[in-house]
């Protein structure tokens, strides 16, 4: 199977990296194409792809094709496209917001899915939401799917709603861990720990906490519960939080992001 990576950036490259172990590529290469001269240089040396900077010397050639570029830029993408695709070829987009509709629109084509996925894929543990237009089949979802679930894992959604909502959820959701971790460091390093400490500390609590998480049935509530002895210091933090909102202001962001991923599909 031959697949194409259109946008060799964050995301494009992170899940071309993890889609190169798939069995499915047999020998062949992964192909990946940008405009960014220092990228194309950069990948050429590597090795790793073919890596193309014109659109007519991999696009007819490949059978699924990845769209990872802004938003904002796929109109003028879709119309340098448009010209070269075939009916058969399955495009399968990962840009928050845009819609199977306008896709199939800007590219006169059928075979859409639409993804979203998150940058935990650069280390295999991502997951990634996905829905498709009526003309892919069953067998050719199989095959997406399979790409999808070498950078991690996958979940099959009914709409595109429930792509924007991860959007809100698993798609920026990094960054709302990144932002919890950011303040936790800045604390610790405020409190004299040395960046080292504050960083070994911050880490290993959040990773001993998700592991704790993912090998029991108790809830976050529950695992609350049994940090927090009553009258001491975790109930003190807690306290804190609720005090100030905090459940109510994450729950917030996360509709914030959901509301922007509606809101990019109707401005591109
Ligand atoms: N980053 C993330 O965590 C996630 C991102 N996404 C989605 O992935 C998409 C890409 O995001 P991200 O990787 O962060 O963005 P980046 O800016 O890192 O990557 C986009 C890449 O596409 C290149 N590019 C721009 N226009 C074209 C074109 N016409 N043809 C080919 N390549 C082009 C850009 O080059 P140049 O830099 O020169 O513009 C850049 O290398 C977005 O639509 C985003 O919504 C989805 C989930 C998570
Ligand atoms: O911030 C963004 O728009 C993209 C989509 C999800 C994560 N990054």
């Amino acid at each position: 199977m031959k697949i194409l990576v259109i946008g060799a950036g964050n995301m494009g490259l992170t899940y071309a990296e993890g889609m190169t172990t798939s069995a499915l590529l047999g020998k062949k290469k992964l192909k990946i194409y940008d405009t960014d001269p220092k990228k194309i240089t950069k990948l050429k040396e590597e090795g790793i792809f073919d890596v193309y900077n014109n659109l007519n010397d991999c696009l007819p050639f490949s059978d699924i094709v990845f769209i990872a570029v802004k938003p904002y830029h796929c109109d003028s993408l879709f119309s340098e496209m448009k010209p070269l695709i075939k009916q058969e070829q399955i495009f399968v987009s990962l840009m928050a917001g845009v819609t199977i509709q306008s896709i199939q629109d800007g590219l006169d084509a059928k075979k859409v899915v639409r993804a979203m996925p998150n940058l935990p894929a650069k280390v295999g543990k991502g997951v990634t939401s996905y829905t498709a237009s009526k003309e892919v089949s069953k067998v050719e979802l199989m095959s997406i799917r399979h790409f999808l679930d070498s950078t991690g894992t996958s979940i099959h959604v009914e709409t595109e709603t429930f792509i924007d909502a991860s959007t809100g959820i698993s798609g920026s959701g990094p960054a709302y861990v990144f932002y919890f971790m950011q303040s936790m460091l800045e604390a610790a390093l405020k409190m004299g720990f040395s960046d080292y400490d504050s960083k070994v500390l911050v880490s290993n609590t959040f990773e001993g906490a998700i592991e704790l998480f993912n090998q029991s049935n108790l809830s976050p509530e529950g695992w609350i519960d049994k940090v927090a002895s009553k009258g001491g210091t975790t109930q003190a933090a807690i306290d804190s939080m609720e005090d100030n909102n905090v459940k109510e202001l994450i729950k917030d962001a996360a509709y914030a992001a959901f509301d922007r991923a509606v809101e990019l599909g109707k401005e591109k």
